[in-house]
């Protein structure tokens, strides 16, 4: 299919030239292939009748997928459409080929009823916006010094808890039911298949960076493990003394107990100075199992960055904090058939979202409601920020705690 009179193609790649694709992402990626065991990985992993290339004289100008994903969001797991791969060579950029991809894709899964909702990890916070996708969660850096005193004293414990340090490998079988028992509860969270799970412990020399191997830390007890951390450790010498560094890649676990035990463990190890867990949900628990927040210096960024496709079919696709029975006037300039009033009407258990012709409630932009949609991000800070505009009194309030969510959404999962 043709996008445009300027000779640019879209299609659809065929299994046989992934390497050729994989090859113009790591070009537009800034040049860095991949190692072979990632390549492999994301040439399963890939959904060949969901990506579009973007060809000219028959050379790759442009790529972006979607993966057929199943994320918690307020209410339970949903299909959603995962947006990945999104490149555009540096000799076609600035041209509106991601502008196409997008009104693409956009336009594809409205007309074929797909996920009601987009979301992606983004290279850079600025890109999405345009397109509607709100910064729907965030995540914390924490830099916490070591110590077995950095955990409050009455942290929750458990005398049955055993600690168990192995290798990745030696823990396939048990990551998945310690992972996915938070799944439900967590907005974000992602359902992982064998593949994705294998993926996640994958840990290729040439992916290291200089540090150790991957390790793995067990909480168990007579009945099986209780939780799991992977982590690694950066070599740092000072002064002739051992000042290591502890990279957390995931923790998980089935309850307090289990997960205060794995961050005592990770926060006393021998040789460290540091632990350093770059991704974490803006409410783990952690921060508040602390001696000294302050000294874990807590950093926020963007993580997940959330599209309503559908506003109707989306909307009615999660669960509402409170009951909630409003018009929303929506705006949305890539996607026509957003645009308008809708009657949102639900509750704790279910929702309904039709196109109605009454006055509406609330203005909301399209980037708005995807901020909100996880419930992470609060519809009263939008208002505030100009992102939404409350036309009847009271209304602000209602729609603010119906879309709010306990836990926050988070995405340890990058696709
Ligand atoms: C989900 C993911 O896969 S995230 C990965 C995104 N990809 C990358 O970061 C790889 C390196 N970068 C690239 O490949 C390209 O520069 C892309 C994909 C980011 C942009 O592709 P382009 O074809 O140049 O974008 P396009 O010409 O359609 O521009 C669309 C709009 O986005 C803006 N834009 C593009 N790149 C950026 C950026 N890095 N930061 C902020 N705005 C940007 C453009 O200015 C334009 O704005 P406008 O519509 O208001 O005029």
């Amino acid at each position: 299919m043709t996008l445009a009179g300027d000779g640019y193609e879209l299609c659809a790649p065929e299994p046989h030239q992934f390497d050729e694709l994989a090859a113009a992402i790591h070009r537009a990626y800034g040049g860095f292939p991949d190692p072979p065991e990632f390549h492999e990985m994301n040439q399963k992993i890939f959904e060949f009748d969901r990506a579009i290339v973007v060809r000219r004289d028959g050379r790759i100008c442009a790529t972006s997928t979607i993966y057929s994903l199943e994320m918690t969001v307020p209410g339970g797991p949903r299909p959603v459409a995962g947006v990945g791969y999104v490149s555009v060579m540096p000799d076609h950029r600035r041209r509106g080929l991601m502008r196409r991809m997008m009104t693409h894709t956009f336009t594809t899964l409205h007309e074929t009823q797909a996920e009601p909702v987009a979301a992606l990890h983004s290279t850079e916070a600025g890109i999405y916006g345009r397109f509607g996708y709100g910064m729907a969660g965030q995540v914390v850096r924490l830099t916490i010094p070591r110590g077995a005193a950095a955990l409050l004293p009455e942290r929750p414990r458990d005398p049955s808890l055993r600690l168990r340090a192995t290798r990745p490998e030696e823990i396939a079988d048990l990551v998945a039911p310690c992972y996915d028992v938070n799944v439900p509860i967590r907005p974000g969270m992602l359902r992982r298949d064998a593949l994705w799970t294998h993926r996640a412990l994958m840990d290729p020399p040439e992916a290291r960076g200089g540090c150790a191997p991957l390790q793995a830390v067990v909480v168990e007890d007579d009945d099986g493990a209780r939780g799991y951390a992977l982590y690694t450790v950066r070599s740092n010498w000072v002064d002739s003394s051992p000042r290591n560094i502890v990279l957390v890649r995931e923790i998980y676990a089935r309850d307090p107990a289990a997960y205060a035990e794995i961050w005592a463990t990770l926060l006393d190890l021998d040789l460290t100075a540091t632990v350093l867990a770059e991704t974490r949900p803006v409410d783990d628990p952690v921060l508040a199992m602390l001696a000294d927040v302050r000294t874990a210096v807590p950093t926020l960024r963007d993580q997940l960055h959330v599209r309503l496709v559908d506003v109707d079919r989306a909307l009615a696709a999660r669960t509402y904090g409170c009951d909630v029975d409003l018009v929303l006037e929506v705006e949305d300039d890539l996607c026509p058939w957003n645009r308008g009033r809708w009657r949102l009407s639900g509750g704790v258990s279910a929702a309904e979202c039709h196109r109605t012709h009454d006055q509406a409630d609330l203005s909301v932009s399209i980037r708005a409601l995807g901020a909100a949609y996880l419930g992470g991000v609060s519809l009263k800070q939008l208002a505030a920020a100009g992102a939404v505009t409350e036309l009847r009194p009271g209304a602000l309030a209602v729609a603010a705690a119906a879309f709010r969510h306990d836990p926050a959404p988070f995405c340890p999962t990058i696709f």
